[in-house]
């Protein structure tokens, strides 16, 4: 028999660890990762109308509108009627998360709390590969060569807004739209919240959670894959 499908979204400010925990919880338990920059990015590499729609905003530093979100996700997720998943980026605002709410039933939310001072050196050394998403960070995971993405060899780059003076508008900013999304998920009683500097020390904490709530491998395919 089926195990059940397990649903669950991943939150934190930028430079939480969002990403590199998402792929641990991947990789252990079966989940896919759906990454809502990941989609985003597809959609511009593919032109289409809501990629081209997005990509003005994002080249501008700004998140992508509501209703452009929900469109381009909620059909997706519907569609992932066969899969456990695991969603990092989404929903960023309450009437993404009210969307989302009236689209599927979430297991469990994950909240990522971490120190500004942490969260400002990880970003000002975070690289990354523009094409597949995939982030690196000298010190915590370093590409094997210096300034190429380990799979395509292409160069790296790094984003203007995770330097030090942008930042502090982006937290800001996370943490005003962030908190009735975070609000909500505590009232139903699906918010789990976990505090550090290291992703290393945190991911026992969130492993021992996840072994409670999903007992086997729901799935044998571990591949991170951006939405279909
Ligand atoms: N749920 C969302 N709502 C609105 N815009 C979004 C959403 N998810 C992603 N975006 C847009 O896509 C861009 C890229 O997203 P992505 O998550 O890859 O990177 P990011 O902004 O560097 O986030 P982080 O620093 O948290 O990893 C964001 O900067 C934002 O403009
Ligand atoms: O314990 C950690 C976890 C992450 N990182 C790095 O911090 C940056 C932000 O991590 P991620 O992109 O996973 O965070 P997100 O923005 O998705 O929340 C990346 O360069 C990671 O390599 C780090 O140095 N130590």
């Amino acid at each position: 028999m089926m195990a059940k499908l397990f649903r669950a979204v991943i939150m934190g400010p930028p430079g939480s660890g969002k990403g590199t925990i998402s792929e641990r919880i991947a990789q252990s338990f079966g989940l896919k990762h759906l990454s809502s920059g990941d989609f985003l990015r597809e959609n511009i590499a593919a032109n289409t109308e809501a990629g081209v729609l997005a990509k003005t905003y994002i080249e501008r530093g700004l998140m992508v509108p509501d209703h452009v979100m929900t469109r381009l996700l909620l059909p997706r997720l519907e569609e992932m009627t066969r899969h456990s998943w695991l969603m990092d980026g989404f929903p960023c605002t309450l009437t993404q998360a009210k969307a989302l709410n009236s689209t599927c039933d979430l297991d469990l939310v994950i909240s990522l709390n971490i120190p500004y001072e942490t969260l400002k050196d990880r970003l000002s050394d975070r690289w990354i590969h523009p094409a597949s998403g995939r982030v690196y960070n000298m010190g915590f995971n370093p590409p094997r060569v210096q300034g190429r993405d380990d799979l395509s060899g292409e160069p790296l780059i790094q984003h203007d807004n995770d330097q030090p003076e942008a930042l502090v508008a982006r937290l800001r900013h996370y943490k005003d739209v962030a908190k009735p999304v975070i609000d909500l998920y505590k009232s139903k009683g699906i918010l789990h919240t976990f505090s550090g500097t290291e992703t290393d020390k945190i991911w026992p904490y969130i492993n021992s959670l996840l072994s409670t709530k999903i007992p086997s491998r729901p799935e044998t395919d571990t591949q991170h894959i951006p939405l279909p």
